[in-house]
């Protein structure tokens, strides 16, 4: 059995990942702690009742340090998801990261803790997602060069991070099969008179709205015709069955930097 605890345990995904880990029965994984914050007004309160799946003799605690675990799950904030891959990485834990808005540096720490620590870092979890990672890659081998290629994303209202890591990540895999770099190509929304459209750009569209899980869509538009790719998460449990798959496979595995492309064996 592994000894499983969640970062970021009162948020959404949090309460969704309560909820996974307590159902997943033959995962090999045993939910043992929730984690909030030190300024948290919930501390104390029974995490299962929290995510309304009866009790379950958890509480939420402020850190890392109360709480027995193996893997960590994260889906928290880039602040704190950051100072626990220290903790992780110095208490000899292995971690699955949902958590997005990391820059450049911050993901090359995190690429540098695995050098120690068993890590999956994935901006989405969910199988869809996933396979629509690799269509896309055959999408751009295909389309690419002859077409404009604009990333449109829509969420919930409360995201704070924008563009969605997901996106970020489209415009990764599509850059770098196309031998783009994305620092350079990508375009941020558009606003105002500005010249036409250079052909080598990758675009990205951010809507905020409502109460939408995460759609995705990557469009190729050339002269006559346009393909797209969309997905729609339509409850957050897809990504928290994901990231449970990542904490069970995770067990097994020796330090490194991991992806869902590994848990899921579509590399
Ligand atoms: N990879 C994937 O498949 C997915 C990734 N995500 C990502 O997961 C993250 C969380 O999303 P979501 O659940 O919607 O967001 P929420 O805001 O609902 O949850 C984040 C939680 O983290 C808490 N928090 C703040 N500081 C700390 C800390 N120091 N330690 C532990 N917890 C802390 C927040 O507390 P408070 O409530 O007090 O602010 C909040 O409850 C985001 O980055 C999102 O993009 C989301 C869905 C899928
Ligand atoms: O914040 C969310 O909700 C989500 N975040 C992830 C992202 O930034 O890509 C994944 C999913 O789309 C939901």
């Amino acid at each position: 059995m592994l000894d499983v605890a969640i970062a970021g345990a009162a948020g959404r995904m949090g309460r969704t990942l309560i909820q996974a880990v307590n159902e997943s029965a033959n995962s090999g994984l045993r939910l043992t702690g929730a984690i909030h914050h030190p300024d948290s007004s919930m501390l104390g309160v029974d995490c299962g009742e929290l995510a309304g799946v009866g009790t379950l003799g958890i509480p939420l605690v402020a850190t890392l340090a109360e709480a027995k675990f193996d893997v960590l799950i994260d889906f928290s904030l880039v602040a704190p998801c950051l100072s626990n891959v220290r903790y992780c990485q110095e208490n000899a834990k292995s971690m699955v990261i949902g958590t997005t808005g990391f820059d450049e540096q911050q993901k090359a720490q995190i690429a540098s803790a695995g050098d120690t620590t068993p890590i999956v870092l994935a901006a989405n979890m969910s199988v869809g997602m996933n396979l629509c990672f690799h269509l896309v890659k055959q999408m751009s081998e295909v389309l690419g060069d002859d077409s404009d290629i604009e990333i449109i994303e829509t969420h919930h209202r409360h995201k704070v991070d924008s563009p969605s890591g997901t996106a970020m990540r489209l415009g990764e895999v599509i850059a770098d099969s196309l031998g783009r770099d994305l620092t350079t190509c990508a375009v941020y929304g558009r606003e105002g008179i500005a010249e036409p459209r250079a052909r080598e750009t990758i675009g990205f569209a951010t809507v905020r709205a409502g109460d939408v899980v995460g759609d995705h869509t990557v469009l190729f538009a050339s002269d006559g015709e346009r393909v797209e790719l969309t997905h729609k998460a339509s409850s957050r449990m897809t990504f928290a069955k994901g990231a449970v798959r990542a904490a069970s496979w995770l067990g097994n595995q020796p330090a490194g930097l991991y992806d869902m492309q590994d848990v899921l064996g579509l590399r």
